[in-house]
């Protein structure tokens, strides 16, 4: 293939711009931008007066449209050379430097779309410039400081670190005032979307449940504390799990957990208090006085136990503590909306009403627990929106959403990437944008 035509196939594959990972202590959460294939053009169309993937009827005097999705994407942490396969399969690294001369900037909301300005470069760059260190992506959590030096290697890549705690509440914020149908509660099995008006959205209490737990009190764009934070979060879930019912996966302790029952397991009130309620102090014969508990009086030993009813007490007990100190850091400073985010809810059923029930139990009803449909993607997210930062104020692109389609199995094929081995398709997906374009 000549080098010119080796140059339009790869940029017809992956006109890709704006990556940005969140590299976690358990998983890599990956967003990038790429204009969709069927906006790709032959040079003969290119240089015709049609604007080969720019819609033409949305051209107005000063910018035209390209359309293109979101991606979002998600590998272990510990297969993190899967990630860089991944990266330099659709030749993501190659893009990074156009990245860091760009902006991206949200600006508002056209009519339940989300506004995004950013300079999008889908140019393909020459091997001169993809030789240089500046190539140049933006990346939060621990990993972008623990895994510099191997992007470097393995792909020129330097990583631009952006601060943790920042891209989750920029990420959050950005879903809640921009996504339409983002946040939702969920209870007794129904799930109810929440409206959010964007000018009454702070203050509100933001739980990230990924390894760890951060509580951050959000007050506005970038005006964030945190608060609190307990080890007890989605890494003892999986971990503990792991060791107590041998499950190879986290899909796998879910499933066990939907099918258990966790009364054989936790000690409740009722075997406490001979079957009745501790109605004095508002206790229920059935709330779980003592997770675990029961095993302490049963001659059992471990394997006595389904894996079913271990997956489901641990879940249930890490679920209800992360609820319980959710409440009271939102009792501390008076806020009445808690948004959970983070991988460890997983658009779960029993973890969303177990929370939402802990929340509704210690609040008596005064606040509420909420849950975003891009859960674990605020820090990925907020990296990827912290582009606008450093780069050109007078941004001319801006991308809007046109729907949303997570979960989603999509764009992990093709390029020798095979999907089932490297991300779980249940998490991936995209949402369809368009970028405005200064004519
Ligand atoms: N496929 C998965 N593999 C491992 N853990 C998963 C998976 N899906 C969800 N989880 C849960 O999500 C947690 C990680 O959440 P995440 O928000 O990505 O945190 P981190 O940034 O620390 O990696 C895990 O500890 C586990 O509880
Ligand atoms: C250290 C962390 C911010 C890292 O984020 P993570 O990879 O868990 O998403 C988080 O694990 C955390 O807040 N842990 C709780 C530490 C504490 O406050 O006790």
């Amino acid at each position: 293939m000549e080098k010119s035509e080796e140059k339009e196939s790869k940029q017809c594959e992956d006109e890709v711009s704006h990556l940005a990972l969140d590299i976690g202590g358990t998983l890599i959460k990956m967003v990038y931008f790429s204009s969709s294939s069927s906006s790709c053009s032959t040079s003969a169309q290119k240089n015709g007066s049609e604007k080969d993937g720019i819609d033409a009827s949305s051209e107005n005097l000063n910018y035209s449209f390209l359309s293109g999705r979101l991606h979002f994407l998600k590998f272990e942490t510990k297969n993190i050379s899967e990630c860089i396969n991944f990266i330099s399969s659709k030749h993501l690294q190659h893009y990074a430097d156009v990245l860091c001369s760009s902006s991206l900037l949200m600006d508002g909301i056209i009519s339940n779309s989300y506004l995004l300005r950013g300079s999008v470069n889908p140019g393909y760059r020459d091997d001169d410039a993809l030789a240089n260190d500046k190539n140049i992506i933006k990346a939060t959590g621990g990993g972008a400081f623990k895994f510099a030096d191997l992007f470097k290697e393995k792909l020129g890549i330097v990583l631009d670190k952006v601060d943790e705690m920042s891209s989750l509440v920029a990420g959050a914020n950005f879903l809640l005032k921009a996504v339409h149908h983002e946040a939702f509660t969920y209870m007794d099995g129904q799930k109810d979307y929440v409206q959010i008006d964007h000018k009454d959205l702070y203050p509100y209490l933001l739980v990230n449940v990924g390894s760890g737990v951060s509580m951050i009190k959000v007050d506005g764009d970038s005006k964030f504390e945190r608060v609190s934070g307990t080890s007890i979060g989605g890494g003892t879930f999986w971990g503990m799990g792991k060791l107590l019912t041998k499950c190879k996966s986290f899909d796998e302790l879910l499933e066990l957990s939907r099918q258990g029952n966790n009364k054989v397991i936790d000690m409740l009130v009722g075997d406490i208090y001979g079957g009745t309620d501790y109605a004095k102090i508002g206790l229920t014969s059935t709330t779980i006085a003592s997770s675990f508990g029961k095993a302490v009086s049963e001659n059992k030993e471990l394997e006595d136990y389904r894996a079913e009813d271990i997956a489901r007490s641990l879940l249930r007990m890490i679920s209800n503590n992360i609820g319980q100190i959710a409440y009271l850091n939102a009792l501390r400073f008076g806020l009445k909306r808690i948004f959970f985010g983070g991988f460890f809810i997983r658009g779960h059923e029993y973890t969303m009403d177990t929370i939402s029930v802990a929340v509704n139990f210690w609040s008596k009803g005064e606040a509420k627990a909420l849950f975003l449909r891009h859960e674990g993607f605020l820090g990925a997210l907020g990296a990827f929106m912290s582009y606008q930062k450093n780069g050109i104020t007078d941004s001319t692109n801006q991308l809007m959403e046109q729907h949303s389609s997570m979960p989603k199995s999509l764009f992990c094929t093709g390029n020798g990437f095979d999907s089932s081995t490297h991300a779980d398709t249940k998490d991936n997906g995209y949402i369809e944008c368009k970028v405005q374009i200064r004519n």
